[in-house]
């Protein structure tokens, strides 16, 4: 079967974003930003079912802004975590199915295309990526060394994985106390085994702090502008 469980990260409460809402909730083209990614996945098929792991003070709202759009795939909110890694954690215990895709509430602009090339990959474990067009050095107040940019790549979500798999790995990273700030790194850590990265989009921006903002309402107007041509 190639059913999944879609966990859409929404745990976000807006601190680097430096508004007291948290930024799933914030309008792009007058729509809270997470709607526009409930749209692009509510129609494929493979997708049976939505969790949504939020703080436990916004699930009401984010049922309630849900309800408003009337999506026909069963979406279910739970309480997320204190970290990324514990919202996770938590989606992946309320999973139905056997594999799932990790998304996130503020990457508005991922298209169908993508899911579908994400589904229809063979690969167990597979997310997307993008080449790094800079230069990231390593150290804060002084330089401590350079990193070789060709071996580096930047991760962008959606990612899929085997459910179980992802959830062991979890255990393991509770167990052992560890923290990584996405669920490649995590499996990675644990199974050394293969993780397929497909190519990213510029367009799959990740909106975290203001100037994402206005970066994002650009790229929605060229979309429109592309759609009507
Ligand atoms: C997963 C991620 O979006 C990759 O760019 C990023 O690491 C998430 O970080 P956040 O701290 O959860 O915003």
């Amino acid at each position: 079967m190639n059913d999944y469980t879609l966990i859409l990260l929404s745990g976000g409460i807006g601190k680097r974003m430096q508004v007291n809402i948290p930024k799933q909730f914030l309008l792009l083209s007058g729509k809270p930003i997470f709607i526009h990614v409930l749209e692009k996945v509510d129609s494929i098929k493979e997708i049976k079912e939505i969790i949504i792991p939020c703080p436990k003070e916004f699930i009401s709202k984010t049922l309630s802004i849900i309800n408003d759009y009337g999506f026909s795939t069963p979406i279910h909110c739970v309480e997320g975590g204190e970290t990324r890694q514990e919202s996770v954690y938590k989606g992946l215990l309320e999973t139905s199915y056997e594999r799932v895709i990790i998304h996130e509430a503020v990457r508005p602009f991922v298209t169908k295309e993508e899911y579908k090339q994400l589904i229809q990959t063979k690969n167990e474990s597979v997310i997307y990526g993008l080449d790094i067009p800079f230069t990231v050095l390593k150290g804060s107040t002084y330089v401590e060394g350079n990193l070789e940019r060709n071996k580096l790549v930047n991760v962008q979500l959606p990612h899929k994985f085997n459910k179980k798999k992802l959830l062991y790995a979890h255990e393991c990273a509770r167990d052992d106390n560890m923290e990584f700030t996405e669920d490649a790194s995590l499996y990675f850590h644990y199974y050394q085994s293969d993780i397929l990265i497909l190519k990213g989009s510029e367009y799959n921006i990740k909106i975290t702090k203001p100037i994402d903002r206005k970066i994002a309402e650009a790229i929605y107007k060229e979309s429109i502008l592309m759609e009507e041509s």
